[in-house]
Formats: structure tokens, C-alpha cells, sequence
């Protein structure tokens, strides 16, 4: 099988986006894994697939692979890719595209040609919504890592996060707790563990150890989960510049019940087509 495909980044999160609507493509998760390889493949921390809506409501449906194969219901950045993805290919000349995922529908916005708005949906807190094994709801829970003990803040954006509120991001023990967590038996599904840096009620600083991923540039539903973290535990503002290693993010929200909304750039790379 020969597959068309885009190579696409948003903040050096970068991704594989194939078209599923006009080529027919299914994939195995070892395809994906040799797919996202960076030595023998093509290399990409997400592959994006655009297929047809499963809603009459909706204008596609919006699926996501992590490098190591699996399927999950949530990317940020790769929602931003998938809105000018459609656009360059002229799959749609609208200005706002609704998608289905398995986390429900996303609403993608242009805002002008360098910057996409996400409707990240609203995110979700009690414990099996995440899903995270604790009995109740908290702000902070605590687990021992090896002899650490470490606090965490926990969310759903779609996707499981786990927020580490640390001094400093570029001597974070991100290399050993993030996949220590990430695997960690009291999340079910495993999580996506971000460590962030809070530099006033404004910015923070952040670094994300993705599920299925390891370390990317930049998590854009990671991004949505510190800020909501930060603003549960009322040390952020409503609207928040993050700094992620790959660039910045703009992330609002107005409190509980509300959804997140997600700014920020979406870059296509290259163009390719490759032999399965
Ligand atoms: N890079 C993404 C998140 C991709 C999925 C994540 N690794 C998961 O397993 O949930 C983003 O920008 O949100």
C-alpha cells in the first residue's frame, strides 16, 4: 500500500497527517510504530488520521495515534495541524471546522492565517473520569515514586494528565518520575505527566512527558491540564502564556463547567508518500 502523507508540526510537536478521506487507509499498530520510528521510518510523535464525520453535525472525525501504536481520544496541537490540514487540502474552506473524537467534538477555529483557536472541551476532575484510582476528588493527591514522595494535581482534557508543580522545569527529574508516573498502577490508562513552572499569575513554564510519546516539545492538552491546575489551585489568572520547549501557547478558562480554549501556530513541513 502507498500512503500520502503530510508532515506537520505545531511548537516541534510533530505528526504524520494522512487523509482517510480520499485514500483508503486502515493501519496496524506495528505500521504506526514503524510509521513514527525516526531512524527507519519517517518519525513523528503523533500520527493524525482526517476521516469522515460519524455526527451530522460534524465535518470529520478527528483520530490519534501515539508513536508506540495506541489510539487515544486527545491531541492540542495536533487539532491545530488537523485544522490547517484540511484547510491547505482543500477539504474544507470553512473558518471553523467541528470534529468528532472519541473525547466527544472539538471546535477548531482560524483566527488569521498564523494562529488556531481549540474549544478543548470541559475538563473533567472526579477520579474515574480520568480515570485515576483514589477514592475522592482532590486538589493535590500524593503517591510514592521509589523513595520520593510526589504531589500531583490530576485532569482530564479528553486525554490524562498529571500536573507536578516544581521550582524549576530545566532541572526536573523529568527523565525518572515522568515515566515512573506515566505507568504508575493508580492510572488505569497510564497519563501524560507535565512539570510546571509557575513565573507569575500569567506564564508558566512547562515540560511534558507524553503517554506513548516520552518527552515532546510541546503538549498541547498538557498545556490545557496545567492551566487548569494552576487556576484550580488559584495561582493563575484566566488567561495564561505557557512556554513549552518547542514555543508558546495561549490557554484560557473561565473556571469549572467552562471549556479550555487553546491557542497557537500549526506548521506543514513536507509532503511525502511512503510504501507499506
Ligand atoms: N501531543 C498531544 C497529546 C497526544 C496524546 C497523548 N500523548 C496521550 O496519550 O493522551 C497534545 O498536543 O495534546
Amino acid at each position: 500500500m502507498l500512503i500520502e502523507f503530510t508532515k506537520m508540526q505545531g511548537l516541534g510537536n510533530d505528526f504524520i497527517v494522512i487523509d482517510a478521506v480520499n485514500q483508503a487507509v486502515e493501519l496496524t499498530p506495528e505500521q504506526i510504530r514503524f510509521l513514527a520510528d525516526r531512524h527507519f521510518g519517517v518519525g513523528c510523535d503523533q500520527l493524525l488520521m482526517v476521516e469522515k464525520p460519524v455526527s451530522n453535525n460534524a465535518d470529520f472525525k478527528y483520530r490519534i495515534f501515539n508513536a508506540d501504536g495506541g489510539e487515544v481520544a486527545q491531541c492540542g496541537n495536533g487539532a491545530r495541524c488537523f485544522a490547517r490540514f484540511v484547510r491547505d487540502k482543500k477539504l474544507s474552506h470553512k473558518d471553523q471546522i467541528i470534529v468528532d473524537t472519541d473525547a466527544g467534538q472539538l471546535l477548531l477555529r482560524f483566527d488569521g492565517e498564523e494562529s488556531i483557536t481549540v474549544n478543548m472541551g470541559v475538563p473533567r476532575h472526579a477520579p474515574e473520569q480520568i480515570p485515576l484510582l483514589m477514592d475522592a476528588e482532590a486538589l493535590e493527591y500524593s503517591v510514592a515514586l521509589g523513595a520520593e514522595k510526589i504531589e500531583f494535581y490530576a485532569v482530564s482534557m479528553g486525554n490524562p494528565h498529571a500536573v507536578i508543580r516544581v521550582q524549576d522545569i530545566d532541572t526536573a527529574s523529568l527523565e525518572t518520575l515522568g515515566p515512573q508516573l506515566e505507568s504508575h498502577k493508580i492510572f488505569p490508562q497510564r497519563v501524560n505527566v507535565g512539570f510546571m513552572q509557575i513565573l507569575s499569575r500569567k506564564q508558566i513554564n512547562l515540560r511534558v512527558y507524553e503517554r506513548g510519546a516520552a518527552e515532546t516539545l510541546a503538549c498541547g492538552s498538557g498545556a490545557c491540564a496545567a492551566v487548569v491546575a494552576g487556576i484550580e489551585q488559584n495561582l493563575l489568572d484566566n488567561i495564561v502564556r505557557v512556554n513549552l520547549p518547542g514555543g508558546e501557547l495561549t490557554i484560557e478558562w473561565l473556571g469549572r463547567g467552562h471549556p479550555v480554549f487553546m491557542s497557537g501556530p500549526a506548521v506543514s513541513v513536507y509532503e511525502g508518500q511512503i510504501q507499506l
